[in-house]
C-alpha cells in the first residue's frame, strides 16, 4: 500500500535508491576489474521476518549488480556443522561477503557463528574484531539496521552535535551500535533496556527517539516530545482486521505522528535502507579484500595478476 504523502514521514525508499545507485556504480567497476562481488546469505530454520529480509536482499542485490546466493540450513543443525560451512565460505575466493540472518535457533550461539566469519568477509561488522571499529570511530562498515536508522535520522537535517537521543532497546545488533554511531557524531545518548525504571520519562526528553524492542505499538503519543524525530526499527508480524498478515513497528504511528515532526513508517522506513546498507557494506568489504590482495601480491588487480 503506498504511503500517504505527508512530510512527517521519513521514507526509506528514496534514500535506499540513492545508496543502491552508488553501489551499482562501484559493483560495475569492480566486476570489470575482475573482482565481482558475491554475497552469501545464511539462514537457519524458518522465520517469516527473515524471509522478507532475504527476499528483499536478493531483489536489491540483482539491481545493484551484486551476486547473491542463499544457503538455508535446517533448524536442528549443530553449531559445529554451521561453523564448518562458514569456514568453507571463508576459503572460497569467489565469496566476498557473508551475512548470517538473525534470529538463529536458540541452541546455536550466534556469537560463535559471527566469530567464525572471516573479518574481511564480515559484511555486517558483527565479528568481534569488526564491532570494535565503531568504538574507535571507524564508521564505514557498521551493522546494517543500526547504520540504516542513523542514515534516516540524518535525512531530517537535525544537527547531531549535542542532540538528545534516546534509544529504547540495547541489542548488540541494533541498540548498542546506534549508540556508538551517534556518539561519534556528537550526540548525547541514553540507552533504555528492560531494567530501565521509566522508559517513558527518558523517551519524553528525546529530540530523536529510536525504538527497537520487538513490541508492537509500545511507544504512544504521550511518550514522545513534541517536534521529535521518531525512528521505528520494530518489524512485528500480526494479523490485521481484514484477516491478512501485516507488518507493524514498535511505535503507535497513528497517534505519534500527531506529536512528532518526523516519523519512520513501517514498512517503508528503516527496512529498505537496511538492505541498501548491506549492499554498500558488501562493497566496503570487497575493497578491503582488494587492498589485502594488493598488499600481499603487489599487483593492482586480479586481471593484472593473470
Ligand atoms: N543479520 C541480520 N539479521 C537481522 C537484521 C540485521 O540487520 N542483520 N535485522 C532484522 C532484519 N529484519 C527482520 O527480521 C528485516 C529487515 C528488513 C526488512 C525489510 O526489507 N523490510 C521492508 C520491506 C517489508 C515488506 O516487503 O513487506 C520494509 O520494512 O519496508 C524486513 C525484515 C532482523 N534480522
Amino acid at each position: 500500500m503506498p504511503l500517504p504523502d505527508d512530510s512527517r514521514y521519513l521514507k526509506g525508499g528514496p534514500v535506499a535508491q540513492r545508496i543502491i545507485a552508488a553501489v551499482r556504480e562501484d559493483a560495475t567497476i569492480a566486476t570489470a576489474e575482475g573482482f565481482p562481488p558475491k554475497l552469501i546469505s545464511i539462514t537457519v530454520g524458518d522465520t517469516a521476518a527473515v524471509d522478507v529480509y532475504v527476499r528483499n536482499q536478493r531483489a536489491k542485490a540483482a539491481l545493484a549488480g551484486i551476486g547473491f546466493e542463499e544457503r538455508r540450513f535446517p533448524a536442528d543443525i549443530t553449531s559445529g556443522e554451521l561453523e564448518a560451512a562458514i569456514h568453507g565460505l571463508n576459503a572460497d575466493p569467489r565469496v566476498t561477503g557473508i551475512i548470517i540472518q538473525r534470529p538463529v535457533p536458540a541452541h546455536i550461539p550466534i556469537k560463535t557463528l559471527q566469530a567464525a566469519v572471516h573479518p574481511l568477509k564480515d559484511v555486517e561488522g558483527m565479528h568481534p574484531a569488526s564491532i570494535g571499529n565503531i568504538v574507535y570511530n571507524q564508521l564505514d562498515l557498521a551493522p546494517c539496521t543500526a547504520a540504516a536508522s542513523v542514515e534516516l535520522l540524518k535525512e531530517t537535517g537535525l544537527d547531531l552535535k549535542g542532540l538528545e537521543v534516546v534509544i529504547v532497546g540495547h541489542s548488540e545488533i541494533v541498540g548498542k551500535p546506534i549508540a556508538f554511531l551517534l556518539m561519534s557524531e556528537g550526540a548525547t545518548v541514553t540507552v533504555c533496556h528492560h531494567m530501565t525504571r521509566s522508559v517513558a520519562a527518558h523517551a519524553r526528553r528525546a529530540d530523536a527517539l529510536f525504538v527497537a524492542v520487538g513490541k508492537p505499538r509500545l511507544i504512544k503519543a504521550d511518550m514522545v516530545k513534541p517536534g521529535a524525530a521518531v525512528i521505528d526499527i520494530g518489524i512485528n508480524a500480526e494479523i490485521g482486521p481484514d484477516g491478512e498478515r501485516r507488518i507493524v513497528g514498535d511505535v503507535d504511528t497513528e497517534s505519534v505522528k500527531e506529536v512528532a515532526s518526523w516519523i519512520t513508517p513501517v514498512p517503508g522506513g528503516v527496512g529498505p535502507i537496511t538492505v541498501a546498507i548491506l549492499l554498500r557494506n558488501t562493497m566496503v568489504a570487497l575493497s578491503r579484500q582488494r587492498a589485502r590482495y594488493q598488499a600481499t601480491y603487489g599487483v593492482v588487480d586480479k586481471l593484472a595478476a593473470e
